[in-house]
């Protein structure tokens, strides 16, 4: 499992973590989520042990990154938010050398290469250099880079950027099914879809520190929901006034934490012919982050 205690990062005048404390247990998925320079990337760079603190601690498995940086190194998978690899050298290359690194040896290291390839749709690229690869196909190189050796802790800084629909499915199972099989792994991204099809928990990350923590649902719960009515003949004028409410073209749309009694009582009123559709949209994490990015107080 990964822990972090008080880490402080500061450059200069900027405090790129303040205080910045989470757990990620085995089995888990923890999104990291907040607004550029949040402090997400320090988070995860300070965690693989390439950016030293000023003050608190991360241990990966009970490891002090700090003070045994090699054996935390040996339990962690990382992939950086950039890419780096070395462009003359084909991808198998680079997945058996970072095999090797990790101790893994022949029989071994070839079943994980021809699993890994397949996992995440890299079998027709095995024999390219990197140089040769586009964007989105370099990073999910590198992702698999950091899961080969199948370590217990995985730290992907946005390893979907740039990915199609089909390849970040495939990225996005194959993190889930390591997650399944036991690893820790800490995720960020701006997508937050992603979160939801990995079953993540959230991190909610501003000022360099954690500031809300919990699963997506309990985070959602109390968030209102948008009831949207379409009304035969026009949305009745008095219904616009209502606090919490716009009219769109011929949409009505009330933002409610109660849906349900809200149609009910417009039912009563305008009777249920008068309705033409009626569409209860629930709050999504976007929804989420943008009340917190406006420093509302719902954090979980
Ligand atoms: N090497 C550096 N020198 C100076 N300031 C830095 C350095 N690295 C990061 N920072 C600053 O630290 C803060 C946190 O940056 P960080 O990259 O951790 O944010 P982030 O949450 O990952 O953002 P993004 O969503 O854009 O990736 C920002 O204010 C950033 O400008």
């Amino acid at each position: 499992m990964l822990s972090s205690e008080g880490l402080e990062k500061h450059y200069g005048d900027v405090r790129a973590l303040d205080g910045f404390d989470l757990t990620v247990a085995p089995g888990e998925v923890v999104g990291l989520i907040g607004h550029n320079g949040a402090g997400k990337t320090t988070f995860l760079e300070v965690a693989a042990g390439l950016q030293r603190a000023d003050a608190g601690r991360v241990t990966v498995c009970g490891v002090d990154v700090r003070r045994e940086p090699r054996r935390a190194r040996a339990l962690l998978g990382v992939a950086p938010q950039e890419v780096a690899l070395y462009p003359r050298v084909t991808v198998r290359e680079h997945l058996t050398l970072f095999g090797r690194l990790h101790g893994l040896r022949s029989a071994r290291l070839r079943r994980e290469i021809t699993a890994l390839a397949q996992e995440m749709m890299l079998a027709d690229l095995l024999d390219r250099p990197a140089a040769t690869l586009s964007g989105g196909q370099r990073r999910r190189v590198q992702t698999a880079v950091a899961l080969v050796h199948r370590p217990p802790v995985l730290l992907l800084d946005e390893p979907t950027v740039g990915a199609d629909p089909v390849t970040r499915d495939a990225l996005l199972a194959a993190v889930r099914q390591r997650a399944a099989d036991g690893a820790a792994v800490c995720y960020t991204t701006h997508y937050l879809p992603e979160l939801e099809r990995l079953g993540a928990s959230i991190a909610m990350v501003a000022g360099g520190r954690v500031i809300a923590r919990n699963s997506g649902d309990r985070l959602l719960a109390g968030l209102p929901s948008e009831l949207r009515v379409r009304f035969t003949g026009g949305v009745p004028a008095r219904l616009g006034e209502l606090p919490a409410t716009t009219v769109d073209d011929t949409e009505l749309r009330i933002s409610t934490v109660t849906p349900g009694p809200e149609l009910a009582a417009l039912v009563a009123e305008y009777g249920a012919d008068r309705l033409s559709s009626v569409v209860i949209r629930p709050p999504t994490l976007d929804d989420l982050y943008r009340r917190l990015a406006l420093g509302g107080d719902h954090v979980g």
